[in-house]
């Protein structure tokens, strides 16, 4: 959890829930505009992908690796109680298969889920703002304003609202535990604490405010927001939150900002959002809201806006909004998970135990997460093991759609699951299901920094079938003595995933990482907490954004 301590001002005294927008758009109107006219990069970016694109079909050097006949690993088969939450299952709907709902970067996103697949990118989705208009004063929205989708709201998300970032485990608190939390800060967690118990009712009604207010920014967003509706209110929240903790907070932001660019956000959508957000928050907390209470949120969503804004136009000037990416090679491994490896259009950097965010030309501008499962490749290729779910729309193109010559875009590479190649500790890793991947590239990773470091992986599964890539892994412990990897097969194991880990250790001065479905990130940082590892020391993915997409 993180707080900052904002300096920027911005008048006060407006009275959102007049349904007016007072000052307009000038209340949250950001310090600096875009390097770039509006538009002109996305366009200039989608003509020069487009120019570079590779030409569709051409068959590619980088293939998934054979892998070797299992030998019996370590399957540690133990019996025990079932882990908690082992039995989480998908609601329909949504996605996982670390299609993490993008909580974190997803601001208006795109996603149009209503409209069913296209066809393929004959030519590239363009990904283009409408003007937005200067509405007048507008009335509050009505039942009837409500889109069907807001109105089906999912259970409300409550105020916690945390691990919007990566490895929350590392945000020590709301504010730094030996200061007292600014006056903006307790204002804004009372309204934080006000609207918790409607949270779902704020999320429509802001949205109803949106586009009512806002109409042309309806087309930014999915005509069924359903397991996507509520991630801008839930960001700005979040960053509203911890406005008492600077570097955490623009950490965030930043990311926030430069993951905003595939969607087309531009500077000029923000003092929309400010306005409607304070619109849906004085309509909601109308107990503790006043002048200073007001004016404590538009400072934080100045600073929030201000930080994502430069943060875009900055980007702008070193990498492109997306990246197309052609599929080279499509690996069935299991009747639901493949193993897909791309060539992107442009050098693609990131870390390995990153993820992105990927869009198949079945689903335009249906956006899901997916952890790279290589480390950074001298070819350049990367590969993402993807398990298709129960309507999961974007999991299920991949797997049993998506083919060699197919294109898909990428956004920018984000998480801070990375290795610290600073210390030379040993590493414990946990990886369940797919969640093996991103360990897989960390285990690559630290072969490559030729470092002999024990890492321990810990691969859990539900059934021996499960364990698609158990041969990879055997074959990297063949490879580097400083690597063992262990399988733990549920219908086997005494001790279950992960709580197996227990058995072994110590892990006392041992790095930790965590990939998986939420539960087991859950239930794994409690086990690792409780063998000694101290928290700042155990790295995953927001398990709020895995939730996201449960
Ligand atoms: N960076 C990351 O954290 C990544 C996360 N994922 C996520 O991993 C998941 C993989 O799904 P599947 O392959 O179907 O995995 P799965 O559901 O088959 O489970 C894999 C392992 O985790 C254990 N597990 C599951 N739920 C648990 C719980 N509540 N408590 C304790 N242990 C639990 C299972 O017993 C099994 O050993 C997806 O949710 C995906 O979003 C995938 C890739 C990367």
């Amino acid at each position: 959890m993180f707080e900052a301590r904002h300096t920027m001002d911005a008048p006060t005294g407006m009275s959102a829930d007049n349904g007016t927008s007072g000052g307009g758009a000038g209340w949250f109107a950001p310090h600096h505009q875009p390097t770039a006219a509006p538009g002109s990069v996305h366009e200039t970016a989608e003509v020069s992908s487009r120019a570079e694109l590779p030409p569709a079909g051409r068959p590619g050097p980088g293939t998934s690796p054979a892998a070797p006949t299992a030998t019996g690993a370590d399957l540690s088969a133990q019996a025990a109680a079932p882990p908690p939450g082992a039995s989480d299952t998908v609601q329909p709907g949504t996605e996982t298969g670390h299609e993490k709902a993008a909580a974190a970067e997803e601001i208006p996103g795109l996603a149009d889920e209503a409209q069913g697949p296209t066809r393929p990118y004959e030519t590239p989705p363009a990904v283009r703002t409408p003007s937005l208009p200067r509405s007048g004063p507008a009335q509050p929205p009505t039942a009837q304003d409500e889109t069907p989708s807001a109105r089906q709201a999912p259970a409300p998300r409550q105020s916690t609202l945390m691990g919007l970032g990566t490895a929350p485990a590392q945000f020590p608190g709301l504010s730094p535990r030996d200061q007292p939390p600014s006056p903006d800060a307790v204002r804004i967690r009372r309204t934080m604490a006000e609207v918790a118990p409607v949270a779902d009712k704020v999320t429509s009604y802001f949205y109803a405010l949106l586009f009512v207010r806002h109409p042309g920014l309806r087309p930014l967003f999915p005509a069924s927001m359903d397991a996507q509706r509520d991630r801008l209110l839930r960001a700005l929240l979040t960053a509203a939150e911890h406005i008492d903790n600077p570097p955490v907070l623009v950490d965030y932001l930043r990311n926030l900002g430069h993951g905003h660019r595939k969607y087309g956000t531009r500077a000029e959508h923000y003092p929309a959002v400010g306005e409607c957000l304070i619109g849906a928050l004085s309509q909601y907390a109308s107990d503790s809201w006043d002048r200073e209470t007001e004016a404590a949120w538009v400072r934080a969503y100045t600073t929030i806006s201000q930080v994502m804004i430069d943060a875009a136009a900055a980007d702008e000037l070193r990498a492109p909004p997306w990246w197309y990416a052609e599929v080279v090679s499509h690996d069935l491994r299991t009747p639901d998970v493949a193993v897909v490896t791309v060539r992107t259009d442009q050098p693609y950097p990131f870390l390995a135990g990153q993820y992105t965010s990927l869009e198949t030309p079945w689903w335009p501008r249906i956006w899901r997460h997916y952890s790279f499962a290589s480390a950074p490749r001298s070819d350049g290729l990367l590969s993402f093991h993807v398990k298709a779910v129960p309507a999961g729309w974007v999991s299920n193109a991949l797997v049993h759609r998506a083919r060699p010559g197919d294109t898909v875009r990428l956004g920018p590479p984000s998480g801070s699951m990375t290795v610290d190649h600073t210390t030379d500790s040993g590493l414990l890793c946990l990886g369940g299901g797919t969640g093996i991947s991103p360990i897989k590239a960390l285990v690559e990773d630290v072969a490559e920094h030729g470092a002999r470091r024990p890492v321990e992986v810990f691969y859990g599964a539900r059934t021996d079938h499960d364990l698609y890539a158990i041969d990879t892994m055997l074959r990297l412990q063949q490879s580097h003595p400083w690597l063992s990897v262990r399988a733990v097969v549920d219908q086997q194991a005494r001790l279950r995933f992960p709580d197996a880990v227990r058995a072994y250790g110590p892990w006392r001065d041992h790095d930790a990482y965590l990939a998986g479905p939420p539960g087991m990130i859950r239930s794994g940082v409690d086990t690792l907490r409780s063998l000694g590892i101290p928290p700042e020391r155990i790295r995953h993915d927001s398990v709020e954004e895995l939730v996201l997409a449960q």
